[in-house]
């Protein structure tokens, strides 16, 4: 497996401080080298930098527009060259808004692509639905097909293009949704495991019917967006908008496992770790060492050895 892996410092996508030193948290645990270990050829393309934006007023209610449409449309090239050279794309996070930019290069780079998206929530507000404006619960309505006539002109996204259909996305972990998401989720017949499914399913389950999901008709890569807070707070503590109630670490690492057995994962995110949500030490280092192995899940570690 060959892998190329960008680091996107960014945090604009809600009001936390800290999300912005993920990337070089992860690296720091050491994940290039671990890759390699377990035989992986590794490119690390660094991280991009993200010029701050003077003055970003909000449109409607979406929060810091100018900051989120810029560093995504930077991200959407940066990845849409790691596909282009031959890579399964590891991107490293940085807030959820990052999906946008993540999703919109890898659809760029051949054919479309299907989503499984990891998450205690849905991230699936338009501008018109959210709760808070924080566009990190919004990116995916940015980017599905039939949701393009529900969002609103916002300045330096007019780049953006859909380029998903409901009908390839799975979501996995749900546990907070807000009623505009719900509506949404249901008016578009998104397929949904909530933890509520998960308990009753049981995760190998989830992951069977999630592949049967997305392969019914012809086999797309994968894009898997992973949000730490689908882990529950006691393995992933630091994370800006925790939920109880969540995967424990042994399912998390499932997921990545029977991704990476179908062969077609295509890319990757692994975002909102946040060290500075982390009280102690312990908690900080739980949440990085957690995002590690989620990554090494999706190239060839087995718990087996
Ligand atoms: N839907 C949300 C949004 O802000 O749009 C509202 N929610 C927080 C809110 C707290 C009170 C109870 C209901 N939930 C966070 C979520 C975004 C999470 C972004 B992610 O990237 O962490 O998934
Ligand atoms: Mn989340
Ligand atoms: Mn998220
Ligand atoms: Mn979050």
């Amino acid at each position: 497996r060959s892998v190329g892996i960008i680091g996107a410092p960014f945090s604009g996508g809600q009001p936390k401080d800290g999300v912005q030193l993920g990337p070089d948290l992860i690296r720091a645990a050491g994940l290039v080298n671990r890759l390699k270990e377990q035989g992986c050829d590794v490119k690390d393309y660094g991280n991009l930098a993200f010029e701050s934006v003077s003055s970003d007023e909000p449109v409607g209610l979406a929060k810091r527009p100018r900051a989120v449409g810029r560093a995504n449309q930077q991200l959407a090239d940066a990845v849409r060259r790691i596909k282009h050279d031959g890579h399964t794309c590891v991107m490293l996070g940085g807030d959820h808004s990052l999906a946008i930019g993540s999703i919109h290069g890898h659809a760029a780079s051949g054919s479309e692509v299907s989503v499984v998206w990891v998450d205690a929530h849905a991230d699936i507000n338009t501008p018109l639905t959210t709760t808070t404006g924080n566009i990190h619960g919004q990116p995916m309505s940015y980017v599905i097909h039939e949701l393009h006539n529900k969002i609103p002109v916002i300045p330096n996204f007019s780049w953006i293009k859909p380029c998903i259909a409901a009908k390839d996305i799975v979501y996995i972990g749900l546990r907070d949704v807000d009623p505009g998401e719900h509506y949404i989720l249901k008016y578009l017949g998104i397929k949904t495991f909530s933890m509520s499914e998960l308990d009753r399913l049981g995760i190998a389950k989830v992951m069977e019917q999630t592949c049967d999901h997305i392969f019914t008709k012809v086999k797309k890569p994968i894009h898997l967006s992973y949000d730490i807070d689908a882990l529950d707070p006691s393995v992933a503590p630091a994370t800006g908008t925790p939920v109880v109630g969540g995967l424990t670490y042994r399912e998390g690492v499932y997921i990545t496992e029977h991704i990476c057995q179908t062969d077609l994962l295509s890319a990757v995110d692994i975002v909102e770790v946040n060290p500075k949500r982390g009280r102690t030490e312990d908690e900080v280092q739980s949440t990085v060492n957690a995002a590690v192995d989620l990554v090494l899940g999706c190239f060839g570690r087995v718990r087996e050895g």
